[in-house]
């Protein structure tokens, strides 16, 4: 069947009509037939089972009983009546309940005869009770026809009074295989269906509304699910394919004296070897010919940094500059900084440029980038601007993606005529699944290794009560030479009050840590950023022993002597910007900790939180529970890939056959880069439809 038909208006499906159509257009999204195919239910109600009374359980719903009614009265009560029938099979007694439309009831049930009765059941007065029950009366001890497991589609239950209901979506959809014969066209391999066992598309799509059975319906969805994944996977495969094959990247050939003079005399360190690792799929990316892009996790304080600026030293050997993006002033000033000392007496010249640079010193750093003169620009996205412009820009990284988009890195690739290389570095550790559906087009490197000789950060959960007990402990902790954060939540809806927080709060730690004993700075998101400078400062340079701040505090802050980060509210943060938080202390060689204090009312998913955070340090398995509390949909970044509007794969769930998707996907590729062999015709065709459509599920015939 051509894909064609099934854009029909759903106007046109018999016993729809302009009215309904209306309806189903703004209750669910429907206008077309198509739609109405890819409505897929929730859920099924098996039809297929019976239950004797005495199973039953005090909320059984949607369960269907056979039996007889031995006895009808009318119960009076305050407003109007009820109707109770008693109810029996031969376990035991029940009674059905009418409240309304009894007189017509009432007169059409019969004594004595064998009935279906299907509803809730309802533990009331000592007694089971079904209340408006479905009754249907059993023939030769068989219900007669109907569907043996029923489907219930999704929002149809909420919408029951808007005139949507879930019998009429059915029979709308049993309609519509009735129309189209349900000939679907296969959209699979051949191959691929054999192997996997997969069934075809036709048979999918008809038991995923109407099953016949639970096995029938696993493989059902098991097929939806897997297409689903595979033809993602095949997009983003396609994708990094299409750029691999065109798009040329400068080709960095050497690795010259920079670089290698950097290597032998001026790390500071010697590399771990995950850093080591990361460095070598770098190289081997930069002197490929093809364009680099590619994502590089690592947890907090694992030491990108150092990555990102062996990175930049390989382009500026070959004669190319390199830019540095950073999501917060703060952030960009403290790569500048660290990027520039760890460079010492090496002969590259780097700027900083931020909303906040001066007019005559932005104008020197645009010259002097133009002409080349200039080999690192560090800088926010104050960096994407149309009057920046690179002689050659060679690299580009980016810092903390999630905070940009999208849309910004594909700005940074229209810097130069050839994409330069491009860098993304994230400390938010994203599942490997997560990561493949998310990020295919990228490759990926993780440094998965802490510097040596860290000691992990002790964390632990304290309630406001124990206040004096913490700040006694801070007392300690600075006496020995240590700093301290203390961090309050911010929550942009209602900046005036977080605000109002942290005021207070930095006025309760005044009065317990009075000056001249103690210094205090205060960073937050309302102040002009020369005044976060000079507060960050001197917290950096040790004039001050506590920092009170908001959020801005949370990603890449760099002060390995600060060994305490007090996290106020803690209830309030997500699980990976605890993380992020707790990130900040554990730098040094110091012991440090994270105090998460809370009131005692506390949500089980806040519990959750505070519970992960004190049993691990580990951001890769902070990010797994992240993701199963919050769902992809919230973890950040994710909202604008639209990648994750999954219909009825789930990413955490189904990452086996996310799995298996991949490996096929990349099979198909392999053989037959651009679908042209005739095996794949289908797929050659879904894909056409997908990218015509861009919403994988509208090639679906
Ligand atoms: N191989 C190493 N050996 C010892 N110290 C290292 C090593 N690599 C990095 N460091 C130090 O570890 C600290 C953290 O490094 P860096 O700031 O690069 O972390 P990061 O990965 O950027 O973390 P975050 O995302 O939290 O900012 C720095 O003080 C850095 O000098």
């Amino acid at each position: 069947m051509n894909s064609n038909y099934l854009q029909t208006p759903i106007t046109y499906l018999k016993g729809v009509g302009p009215n309904r159509a209306d309806l189903l257009g703004s209750e669910l999204g429907i206008s077309t037939y198509q739609d109405l195919l890819n409505l897929f239910p929730n859920r099924h109600i098996d039809r297929t089972q019976f239950y004797k009374i005495n199973q039953l359980e005090r909320s059984n719903a949607d369960i269907q009983i056979i039996g007889k009614i031995i006895h009808i009265k009318t119960v009076a009560q305050k407003r109007g009546s009820r109707l109770v029938a008693k109810f029996i099979d031969d376990t035991g007694e029940m009674e059905l309940v009418w409240f309304r439309s009894q007189k017509w009831i009432r007169e059409n049930l019969k004594l004595n005869t064998p009935y279906v009765v299907f509803g809730r059941v309802n533990w009331y007065n000592g007694k089971f009770s079904m209340a408006h029950p479905e009754m249907e009366i059993l023939k030769n001890q068989q219900p007669a026809k109907r569907l043996r497991m029923q489907p219930v589609y999704p929002s149809t239950e909420k919408l029951s009074n808007s005139g949507v209901t879930n019998r009429m979506i059915s029979k709308f959809v049993l309609q519509l295989f009735e129309e189209t014969g349900g000939l679907f066209q296969e959209t699979l391999a051949p191959d691929i269906l054999d192997t996997l066992k997969l069934v075809p598309k036709r048979v999918a799509l008809r038991a995923i509304h109407f099953p016949d059975s639970q096995e029938e319906l696993a493989r059902a969805r098991f097929r939806l699910k897997f297409e689903e994944l595979f033809f993602i996977q095949l997009q983003l495969l396609m994708k990094k394919q299409r750029r691999q094959q065109k798009i040329r990247g400068f080709n960095f050939e050497k690795v010259g004296d920079l670089f290698n003079g950097f290597y032998e005399e001026h790390l500071p360190f010697e590399l771990t070897s995950a850093q080591k690792k990361v460095l070598r799929e770098i190289r081997a990316d930069l002197g490929s010919n093809a364009q680099m892009n590619r994502l590089l996790q690592g947890d907090v304080g694992s030491g990108k940094t150092i990555v990102a600026l062996m990175s930049m030293l390989l382009a500026i050997d070959n004669g190319y500059q390199a830019c540095l993006m950073a999501p917060t002033e703060i952030l960009a000033n403290q790569h500048y900084n660290s990027l520039k000392e760890l460079l010492g007496s090496l002969k590259v010249s780097i700027e900083l440029l931020t909303g906040s640079t001066r007019k005559s010193d932005r104008k020197r750093i645009h010259e002097a980038l133009e002409n080349g003169e200039l080999h690192i620009l560090i800088g926010t996205h104050a960096v994407l601007e149309d009057k920046v412009v690179f002689k050659n820009l060679g690299l580009a990284i980016v810092d903390e993606q999630h905070r940009f988009g999208v849309a910004q890195r594909s700005r940074l690739w229209h810097k130069n005529a050839t994409p330069p290389h491009i860098l993304v570095m994230t400390a938010t550790p994203i599942p490997r699944t997560l990561a493949m559906s998310l990020y295919g087009d990228l490759d990926i490197s993780v440094i998965d290794e802490l510097p040596p000789g860290r000691k992990p950060v002790k964390t632990v959960h304290r309630f406001d009560q124990n206040r004096l007990k913490v700040f006694q402990f801070i007392r300690d902790e600075i006496k020995k030479g240590r700093q301290v954060y203390v961090v309050y939540p911010l929550i942009k809806e209602s900046e005036a009050l977080d605000y109002k927080d942290l005021m207070d709060g930095y006025e309760s730690i005044a009065r317990d840590f009075p000056m001249p004993d103690y210094q205090i700075s205060i960073v937050h998101g309302q102040m002009k950023s020369d005044a976060k400078d000079y507060e960050m400062n001197r917290f950096i340079r040790g004039e001050t022993q506590i920092m009170v701040a908001t959020t801005v505090i949370e990603v890449g802050v760099n002060i390995p002597n600060a060994s305490v980060m007090i996290i106020e509210s803690a209830e309030r943060f997500g699980l990976s910007q605890l993380h992020q938080l707790r990130g900040r202390v554990g730098r040094g060689a110091e012991q440090s900790y994270c105090i998460l204090m809370t009131g005692f009312k506390l949500s089980s998913e806040a519990k959750t939180r505070l519970e992960t955070m004190v049993a691990t340090n580990d951001g890769f398995e902070i990010a797994e529970v992240d993701l199963k509390l919050r769902g992809p949909g919230d973890l950040m970044g994710t909202q604008q890939s639209g990648l994750l509007q999954l219909k009825i794969a789930d990413i955490i769930k189904d990452s086996d056959i996310l799995n298996t998707a991949r490996f096929y996907a990349k099979k198909v590729l392999e053989q037959d880069p651009l679908l042209e062999m005739d095996q794949h015709r289908s797929v050659r065709q879904a894909y056409s439809e997908i990218t015509k459509h861009k919403n994988i599920w509208t090639y679906i015939s």
